[in-house]
């Protein structure tokens, strides 16, 4: 897959989100602070990896940030995003198969590389539910 990662620091898991991804064979685009040009906040990271999906340019996205709030805050208010703010590999099982989320959002302080490394097995293995309820809670977020 391709997928754009944005993080407004370098600290933490930042830097390896992306070893990770990259050992595990997608290919990967860079916004915020793991980028060298762009604006390093939050807010217009986040908004640059929401925009690459909502474009077509990436598949899905990672978006980090201290707490993990407002990266998932801003990647939200993108059209047809469903961010996700994951702290375990349990809630990105259930963010992939419940909510058929299209950007992972992680906390930089909380996350540990040995739970980074769970989230993303669990993350990319996930998969839409194909359960009624399930698919019509998604189609109803395009309508709120
Ligand atoms: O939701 C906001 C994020 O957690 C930021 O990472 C936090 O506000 C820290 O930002 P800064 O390093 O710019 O003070």
């Amino acid at each position: 897959m391709r997928i754009s990662v944005a993080a407004d620091s370098t600290d933490g898991v930042a830097e390896r989100v992306v070893s990770e991804l990259r050992r595990r064979g997608h290919e990967v685009v860079t916004h915020g602070a793991l980028s060298e040009e762009e604006r390093d906040d939050w807010a217009w990271a986040s908004e640059l990896a929401a925009r690459d999906v909502r474009e077509g340019r990436a598949d899905q996205a990672v978006v980090c940030c201290w707490t993990g709030t407002g990266a998932s805050i801003a990647a939200n208010k993108v059209p047809g995003i469903r961010a996700a703010l994951c702290v375990d590999a349990y809630t990105a099982d259930g963010a992939r198969k419940w909510n058929d989320a299209n950007v992972l959002a992680l906390s930089l302080r909380l996350t540990s590389e040995v739970v980074l490394d769970e989230i993303l097995d669990a993350w990319l293995a996930g998969r839409p539910s194909a359960d009624s309820a399930d698919v019509a809670n998604i189609s109803h977020l395009d309508e709120i």
